[in-house]
């Protein structure tokens, strides 16, 4: 059953185009799958059976009861931005998902993995977050809330977790502008603590893209924008969705 699946999820991944747009993906699998299901099998368990793998996925960019009264100002705020052609990006707890079919795989291939900055169920408690991006200025900006439990030095921001959200804020800023990536090089000056429970932002910027490389530079300050907290460049190197899943 083990072989027959990850046979199954290797074909997938074989037929999946290596650069694609995180934004139409779902639909794409969910179509394949179902017209593989039709031709080789009994349709009807086949598509009761397809359907409950590609289930919309839980998107925990949106606000939660936990996100304090200055996050949900910022969010408002870049919300009604719309218009001006910030749009939010839907966050899951796979980066698997963002791939055609991908939360169709990601039920298949290591089903209980979880992304790391996603992978408590308790709102509030770790990673709080949400990301609006600008495509025509290549910019994206992350409202970040930190938990209690990301603590580093008492009442802090532990450095690792600083790492952390810069490293997938820049990430999904080149995932949304270049397709899918992996971190090569990542730079951090640490310039001043973020006390736990504030909310900060997290901007990143795409300088500029040589090949597969996307460089991509990061500012996190206070949410009035007049302390700074940290300033990063990152790396990243475009692969193929083979690559990520590790086929
Ligand atoms: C809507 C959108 C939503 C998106 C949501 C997303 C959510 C999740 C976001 C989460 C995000 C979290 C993300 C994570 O946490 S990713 C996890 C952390 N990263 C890794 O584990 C990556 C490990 N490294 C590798 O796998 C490979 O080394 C990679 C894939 C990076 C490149 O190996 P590959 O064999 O493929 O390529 P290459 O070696 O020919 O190199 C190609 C080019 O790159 C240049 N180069 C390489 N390395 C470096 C370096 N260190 N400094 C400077 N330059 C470097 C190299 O010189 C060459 O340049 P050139 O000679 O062509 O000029």
């Amino acid at each position: 059953m083990w072989r027959n699946t990850m046979r199954f999820a290797a074909v997938l991944c074989r037929h999946l185009p290596p650069q694609m747009n995180p934004q139409n993906l779902t639909a794409s699998l969910k179509k394949m799958i179902l017209e593989s299901a039709v031709k080789f099998s009994r349709p009807a368990r086949t598509i009761a059976w397809s359907r409950a793998l590609c289930s919309a996925p839980k998107d925990y960019g949106v606000p939660n009861p936990s996100w304090s009264a200055e996050m949900m100002s910022l969010y408002e705020r870049y919300s009604a931005k719309g218009a001006e052609s910030w749009e939010r990006l839907p966050s899951y707890k796979r980066y698997l998902t963002y791939s055609a079919g991908g939360q169709c795989l990601s039920r298949l291939h290591k089903p209980t993995a979880r992304l790391f900055t996603r992978n408590l169920e308790e709102e509030g408690a770790g990673f709080e977050y949400t990301v609006f991006a600008n495509k025509a200025e290549r910019r994206a900006v992350c409202l970040f809330q930190a938990g209690p439990l990301l603590e580093g030095p008492p009442g802090h921001v532990h450095g690792g977790a600083i790492a952390t959200i810069i490293d997938s804020a820049t990430g999904i800023c080149a995932t949304y502008l270049t397709g899918f990536v992996m971190t090569a090089n990542l730079n951090i000056n640490y310039r001043n603590p973020i006390p736990l429970g504030s909310v900060v932002l997290v901007e990143c910027e795409l300088d500029r893209t040589e090949g597969r490389k996307t460089f991509v530079s990061c500012r996190i300050t206070s949410a009035d924008g007049s302390k700074l907290h940290a300033e990063a460049t990152a790396l990243f190197v475009s692969v193929s969705v083979g690559t990520l899943i590790g086929f």
